[in-house]
């Protein structure tokens, strides 16, 4: 035995390779999961390319999923990340998006995916360095036809997840493949998983005005930290340069850094909202969830043929 052990080996004059994130598919590809070697996760559903979990190293999720959502591709997915393109709400009074339905068919069409790329991790080289990104496409061409008969424009779509140790980024690029302009909006619906509500601070946006759609969308200005004590539903407009900040107890839960995007829509349907979701469970769900939502939503983006616009958000966490 103490010969063996000593004796060189091929085994042991190969460098030990260092562990390589993991990105699996689900038995029936509906979903794709990846995995650092730290432990960090997301998992993405095709359909709408919508992210439906993200785990810490320590498999605590962040994000809050309702027990009801429908993953089946039957209906948008309440919880995660869902997609909002090319309308935000509805807007009946813009002709070009008029028929589309509530924020618009990003969230309810089946996208491709597109690869995985991840950073190289060296023999000995930090595991802190780890990433992993994660590509999803939809275009005109792959659109179900009664969603193109609703806005007929020739667009491309790229979404991009970015999972690092410590952070999570999402960003969508929009190309305009027509040969005519058309006007979108974007949003990333995010709900952020809380523990509970009533000890949830919102800072980084005191002095940005507001919509306030649970008052008669009158025009406000935040003075300080946002609290949430009952249906929340507002629009910042713009939404400032600061990172909005989501405290917890008085402790940093969240970081949320935007690129390109001068929106943030903050919402928390409370409790009779909640009750009248048929896909929002448990009924007190709306306690451990707020969504903040980065976007460019107040007004459109004119794209010319082959313009593009690209926005993204950074969702930090602290540890
Ligand atoms: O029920 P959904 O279509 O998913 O919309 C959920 C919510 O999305 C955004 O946050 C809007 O500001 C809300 O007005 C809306 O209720």
């Amino acid at each position: 035995m103490v010969e063996r052990a000593n004796r060189p080996s091929a085994l042991a004059s190969t460098p030990a390779l260092a562990p390589q994130p993991q990105v699996t598919f689900s038995d029936d590809n509906s979903r794709v999961t990846a995995v650092l070697p730290t432990g960090e996760s997301v998992e993405v559903l095709l359909y709408g390319a919508t992210v439906i979990s993200w785990k810490s190293g320590d498999g605590t999720e962040k994000l809050w999923l309702s027990e009801a959502a429908k993953l089946d591709g039957t209906r948008a997915v309440r919880g995660g990340i869902p997609l909002v393109f090319p309308v935000f709400g509805t807007a009946p009074d813009h002709a070009q998006t008029a028929k589309l339905p509530q924020h618009g068919f990003a969230r309810t069409s089946r996208w491709e995916f597109l690869g995985k790329s991840s950073s190289e991790s060296a023999p000995g080289s930090a595991a802190a360095d780890l990433s992993v990104k994660l590509d999803f496409g939809l275009s005109s061409a792959n659109l179900d036809p009664s969603a193109r008969a609703l806005w007929p424009f020739q667009f491309g779509l790229i979404y991009t997840v970015y999972l690092n140790r410590d952070s999570l980024t999402t960003s969508l690029v929009v190309t305009n493949d027509d040969d005519k302009p058309f006007d979108c909006q974007v949003l990333l619906h995010t709900y952020l998983r809380v523990k509970d509500i009533t000890a949830v601070e919102i800072s980084g946006l005191a002095g940005a005005s507001y919509v306030d759609k649970v008052d008669g969308a009158k025009t406000k200005t935040q003075s300080s930290a946002l609290t949430i004590t009952g249906e929340t539903d507002r629009v910042y407009s713009p939404a400032g340069d600061a990172a909005v900040i989501v405290t917890e107890g008085g402790a940093k839960v969240f970081t949320v850094t935007r690129d390109n995007l001068g929106n943030v829509v903050v919402w928390n349907p409370w409790t009779d909202k909640a009750a009248g979701m048929a896909d929002f469970a448990p009924n007190d769900g709306f306690k451990n969830m707020v969504c903040v939502e980065p976007g460019s939503v107040s007004g459109w983006q004119t794209l010319e043929p082959g313009d593009a616009f690209e926005g993204a958000q950074t969702i930090t966490l602290s540890s």
